[in-house]
């Protein structure tokens, strides 16, 4: 892709990070990032690469768009993501530039003809499933607890592991007050991608097990029995294509109390959309476990149809039956019924009985009540 290509002639660039790693794992690689060694900013803008880092000297390729950054090393200054003295210069090595790398994994480059460049034996780490840390280095960024809990996520079916010196360093980052400086939209953005890979619950039993979600998400981690039956949901979704990252987020907080589901999703700055489906979702979780405990009745259903607004929002309703039918079947098919005998009454047909304002309310959510009633004795007689 490089070869023959007349902006690299003369540089000495190498692929580098999470490309060349799950290439070697064969795992999709969807972008591929470069490091260039020996250059300036100025040999790059003569090439026409277009400077991106306002804090590092990255560059795009004007055609590929794929990042090049001049080769660096970074060190920690004070608290925080800002806290780093950067370090870029053309006597920068490449072996430099992957010291400051977190995982050994993560530490491995390729010349342009493919030859691996492993100081730190992520080859090995790789053939024995290992995420280990490059250096000591690693407590320098606490954000790097969150991303080792998330390449836990991705690759644990393949049978990778934390190792034991790793996981130390992740314990004490979390028993130092480390991660305390970790801003809401960065342990979001983390958490966010460790939902959409294929064991979500790797993260979070990651993250609790070195006392990283009893500071990050303490609504999450208070009891651990609770914990391991919100993660057990985590593969629990209704049937449809929707947006399944914000189901599983809604199953993992489905048992918080109002309260509790509100700080943390203010906490973690969560996406509207996110806070609005773990409501409706508890909502939904409370509709059943009445319905269990023998103790649903029409105003209940009622409640809920209301509470999720599924009179202005009808494109909310079928999913989250779909929902209730993975964990009361039977409940699923009064819900669908009552629903379907509810929304059959229509605010235009009590404007044309002469029906207005407030009156028109009280009739409107008389007569759904009165269907939603029917389901449910409908049911009661099968
Ligand atoms: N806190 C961080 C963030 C990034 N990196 C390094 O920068 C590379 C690129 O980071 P990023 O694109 O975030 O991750 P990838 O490893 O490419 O993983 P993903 O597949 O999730 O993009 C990583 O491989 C790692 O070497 C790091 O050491 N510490």
């Amino acid at each position: 892709m490089t070869q023959g290509d007349p902006r690299l002639v003369g540089l000495e660039v190498y692929r580098v990070g999470g490309a060349v790693r799950d290439s070697r794992l064969g795992w999709p690689v969807y972008d591929n990032d470069w490091v260039v060694v020996g250059a300036t900013p100025a040999d790059m803008r003569a090439r026409g690469f277009k400077p991106v880092g306002r804090d590092f000297p990255v560059f795009l390729h004007p055609e590929t768009h794929e990042e090049y950054a001049l080769a660096r090393t970074e060190r920690k200054q004070g608290h925080g993501y800002t806290g780093f003295a950067v370090y870029a210069n053309p006597q920068v090595t490449l072996e430099e530039d992957l010291a400051r790398r977190d995982l050994t994994i993560n530490a491995m480059a390729e010349d342009r003809a493919g030859h691996l460049v492993d100081p730190y034996g992520g080859a090995h780490d790789l053939e024995s499933r290992l995420l280990r840390h490059v250096s000591p280095a690693f407590v320098e960024d606490p954000l790097r607890v969150l991303r080792t809990a998330r390449f836990l996520a991705r690759y644990q079916s393949l049978g990778f592991a934390i190792a034991e010196e790793t996981r130390a360093l992740m314990c004490q980052l979390a028993e130092g007050g480390e991660l305390t400086h970790l801003v809401a939209e960065r342990v979001w953005a983390e958490t966010e991608k460790a939902l959409g890979e294929p064991h979500p619950e790797a993260y979070f039993r990651a993250l609790s097990d070195c006392g990283a979600l009893a500071i990050l998400m303490p609504e999450l981690a208070c009891n651990g029995g609770r914990l391991e039956a919100a993660l057990a949901r985590l593969h629990r979704l209704p049937e449809e294509d929707g947006p399944w990252v914000r189901w599983r987020w809604a199953r993992l907080c489905e048992h918080l109390g109002d309260d509790e589901r509100l700080r943390l999703g203010e906490r973690l700055r969560l996406p509207r959309a996110y806070a609005e489906l773990a409501h409706q979702t508890a909502l939904t979780r409370r509709l059943w476990l009445s319905a269990r405990a023998g103790e649903l009745d029409g105003a209940r259903v009622q409640a809920w149809l209301d509470g999720i607004d599924a009179w202005r929002r009808s494109e909310r309703v079928t999913p989250l039956i779909s929902l209730v039918s993975l964990e009361a079947p039977s409940l699923a098919t009064d819900l669908a019924l009552a629903w379907r005998l509810a929304a059959q009454v229509m605010p235009r047909t009590l404007l044309g009985e002469g029906f207005k304002g407030k009156a028109l309310g009280a009739e409107l959510s008389r007569r759904r009540r009165e269907a939603i009633d029917a389901a449910l004795n409908d049911s009661d007689a099968r």
